[in-house]
């Protein structure tokens, strides 16, 4: 459905546009406004598609309205309608962020085109908007390398949808960083992301951590409770370190992602959820299949999109990046000084074997922060960032 406006103060051509434009098709939903007046208070009130606005009318002019309505939906594309004379002034418009304009009478063809012209670029605005949603600041992702450039650009396409993603790569190389911002950059950010570490639980409490259990479902269970699961009903769980849940959970996270439903531990109620599941794990999920101690059938519910962030030995030209990245921000966190590092010191660096661990890069730099020179040398980086 595409709802749109019509603000123009004579009746007469308002009816026109009204009945070209809904008759045109079913799923143009036509309002009207008498003056500019009207027109803005709907639009504040009401989210429209398109909206055809007069240039000349009492109370307040189109240009006016215009002006006032790219203040506060900028998105929302604005024909304007120019009546004899008022060409220049339609022309002038379209300089103001009006999408275009047509000329009373309205020329049927023109207009529709228009109508579809515009309903066409709002689209194309909404969701590159939604695209370029920002991750906070908390979860920046630093990194120019081929490997990192492919992540975003894997993130970009698959975050809005539904599908399942698992996450691969060596600890510390940012799996956690991929799972966030799959989720912020979805449709369901206003539900919470869910992190499970599924190896930090213990095998016989899985269960219970993820589905939930009811009172008296096993000793210490005195009363009902939820799941992680539930709790993130409308957004994301993310299973991390999935290569370590045990058999008979995967048995259970199987039938919750085959079914979209679950059941508390010790009840056989069905619990329909809405969560997108993303999992991450450093193991080689093939070879634990075939060794048996993972899934297959788990597997391929997960593996739907596969992304590998490869360790930092793999894209070493992200190491100056993240060093000056974690520089300042250790500087800014601790309020000391920020110091420079000398090339030869960013060099030896960049040739450490850091085995992918993004973590420990980190605490390198925090190290140097405290103990180097105000310009850290490669004789501080031999003494200090020896691991
Ligand atoms: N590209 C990056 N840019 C900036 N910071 C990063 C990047 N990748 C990882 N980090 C930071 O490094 C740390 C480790 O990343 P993260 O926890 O995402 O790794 P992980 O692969 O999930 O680790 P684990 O396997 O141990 O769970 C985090 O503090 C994260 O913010």
């Amino acid at each position: 459905m595409s709802k749109i406006l019509i603000i123009e103060d004579e009746s007469a051509i308002r009816r026109v546009l009204k009945k070209i434009i809904s008759e045109e098709s079913d799923t143009y939903l036509v309002d009207e406004a008498e003056d500019g007046l009207e027109g803005i208070e709907k639009v504040q009130k009401e989210d429209f598609d398109l909206i055809l606005c007069d240039i000349k009318m009492p109370k307040m002019d189109g240009m006016e309205v215009l002006e006032k309505i790219k203040k506060v939906k900028p998105e929302i594309p604005i024909v304007m309608i120019s009546g004899h004379g008022d060409l220049e002034l339609a022309v002038n418009t379209m300089r103001l962020g009006a999408f275009d304009y047509i000329s009373k009478p309205p020329d049927l063809n023109r207009l529709l085109n228009t109508v579809r012209n515009a309903l066409d670029r709002k689209e194309l605005v909404v969701e590159n908007k939604r695209l370029k949603k920002k991750v906070s600041k908390k979860y920046e992702m630093v990194g120019e390398s081929d490997a990192i450039v492919h992540i975003k650009s894997i993130i970009e396409k698959v975050a809005i949808t539904d599908a399942r993603v698992l996450i691969t790569g060596p600890n510390g190389t940012g799996k956690e960083l991929v799972a966030h911002w799959l989720h912020e950059k979805s449709n369901r950010t206003k539900a919470p992301m869910i992190e499970v570490n599924c190896a930090a639980i213990p095998s016989e409490l899985i269960e219970s951590e993820l589905f939930g259990h009811v009172k008296g479902s096993f000793t210490g269970a005195n009363k009902d409770r939820a799941g992680k699961f539930e709790a993130a009903n409308g957004g994301t769980v993310f299973l991390d370190e999935i290569g370590d849940m045990s058999l008979s959970a995967q048995a259970k996270v199987l039938r919750a992602l085959q079914e979209n439903k679950i059941s508390r531990v010790g009840s056989d109620k069905d619990i329909k959820v809405d969560v997108r599941v993303v999992a991450a794990t450093n193991k080689d999920l093939k070879k634990e299949i075939s060794e048996g101690r993972f899934r297959e059938d788990l597997y391929h519910r997960l593996a739907v999109i596969l992304i590998k962030v490869p360790a930092l030995n793999e894209r070493r030209e992200d190491i100056p990046l993240l060093i000056q990245f974690f520089a300042n921000k250790i500087s800014e966190e601790q309020g000391v000084a920020v110091k420079t590092f000398s090339k030869e010191a960013m060099d030896l660096l960049q040739q450490y074997d850091w085995t992918g661990n993004i973590r420990e890069l980190r605490n390198v730099v925090e190290r140097l922060l405290i103990l180097g020179e105000s310009e850290i040398s490669k004789t501080d980086v031999s003494l200090f960032a020896s691991k």
